[in-house]
């Protein structure tokens, strides 16, 4: 008998009594998921307690290092059978909602409901958050700068396109540091009111999700004008609007605008990753303290002459620091001057990496730490 031959289990008819086997280990989970409860209903006092200690300090909520350390150490010590994968979302959630009876967060990010950045803030703050959706990148600096928000997430960096232009040189005048960094998965889904490709006139996205998906553009919708608007949620927002319009954007904001998927995945590299960094105010957020595992990112310049380059990165390889990023971006001087953007491993706290960083800092004619964080950790 072929697997297709075999007779499948036949459901238990409507009225017909389910297995008592299934009854029994239901009611099993039933009993597990009232201890739970109770776990995480005390581990929520405990937080609460914590909260209390630390407004009695003046001290501030949120410990990136703090959550890394939690959900590393469930990670070491965790039986199975729950993947490890499984591990970090389930325990974030849990110290999201700890944390939402300590404060409630308030996150800025690029907007409309349903964008890829709100998706980043989503994963790395959990869903206990207040939302604060802007219309740019520029709006989400300018609301966490003026304090109506605690923590903005900006994207910086995707494996297709490269940097983020504007999210960069927003870092080089803004009094914001950098508190922590989350990578997602980024696919983009051409989405429309119409479940079929033909007829679509303009194809409406962000100029990054437009250039990430350029092959399959060029290839499918050839005819398709692209036009350019503020995000990929935004797109979806006037495709729901228009039928001649097509949005590429995440299946969530299809799920927001009541969109088909009419083709999935269309990103020119399946492998294609954002990279976000979560912004906060020096006045209401203190950096990090060291995790194990942290990343320091820096903004530097160096004087306009032969060798200032290879002097600046010497202190880096004399006290043994990795650099994991290197981009530049130009002054605007006339001059071709640049401002470079270095992520180093490690924390100031570590004697190597303050060696490297005060010689560094000798060499460079602009000098500025962007903010010590801990590594993603998913
Ligand atoms: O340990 C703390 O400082 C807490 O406030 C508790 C807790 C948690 O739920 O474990 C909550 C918020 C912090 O970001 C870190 C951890």
């Amino acid at each position: 008998m072929t697997p297709s031959d075999a007779p499948s289990p036949t459901p238990p008819a409507a009225g017909q009594a389910p297995d008592p086997r299934l009854l029994a280990l239901r009611g099993e989970i039933d009993a597990v998921d009232r201890q739970l409860l109770d776990l995480i209903n005390q581990r929520a006092r405990l937080a609460q307690a914590v909260g209390e200690v630390k407004k009695h300090e003046g001290s501030v909520v949120f410990r990136p290092e703090r959550e890394v350390q939690v959900i590393a150490n469930l990670k070491d010590i965790n039986p199975g059978p729950l993947a490890e994968a499984s591990v970090a979302p389930i325990w974030r959630e849990i110290m999201a909602a700890c944390r939402s009876l300590e404060t409630p967060m308030r996150v800025a990010y690029l907007g409309p409901a349903g964008t890829f950045s709100e998706e980043a803030a989503l994963a790395y703050f959990g869903s206990s958050i207040v939302r604060l959706p802007c219309i740019s990148i520029d709006e989400v600096f300018r609301t966490t700068t003026a304090g109506a928000a605690d923590f903005g997430v900006i994207p910086v960096e995707n494996s297709t396109e490269g940097v983020v232009a504007r999210s960069l040189d927003l870092f080089l005048n803004t009094p914001l540091f950098i508190i922590g960094e989350t990578s997602l998965f980024v696919r983009h889904n051409v989405l429309r009111r119409e479940n079929r490709l033909d007829g679509i006139e303009a194809v409406v996205a962000h100029p990054q999700a437009l250039a990430q998906c350029h092959g399959w553009l060029s290839q499918h919708l050839p005819h398709a004008e692209r036009r350019p608007v503020s995000s990929n949620a935004e797109g979806a927002r006037l495709a729901g609007q228009d039928v001649s319009l097509a949005a590429l954007a995440s299946t969530r904001a299809a799920n927001e605008y009541g969109l088909h998927v009419v083709s999935p995945a269309v990103q020119d590299d399946a492998h294609n990753r954002t990279r976000f960094v979560i912004a906060a105010h020096p006045q209401t957020q203190r950096q990090p303290g060291p995790s194990g595992n942290d990343c320091t990112s820096l903004i530097v310049s160096v004087p306009n002459e032969a060798g200032a380059v290879h002097d600046m990165l010497m202190p880096l390889k004399e006290n043994g620091v990795s650099m994991t990023r290197f981009e530049s971006r130009p002054a605007r001087s006339g001059q071709w001057e640049y401002f470079f953007y270095i992520d180093i491993q490690g924390h100031p706290d570590q004697p190597h990496v303050a060696r490297a960083l005060l010689g560094l800092r000798q060499v460079c004619t602009f000098y500025r730490q962007l903010g010590t964080y801990p590594l993603d950790a998913h």
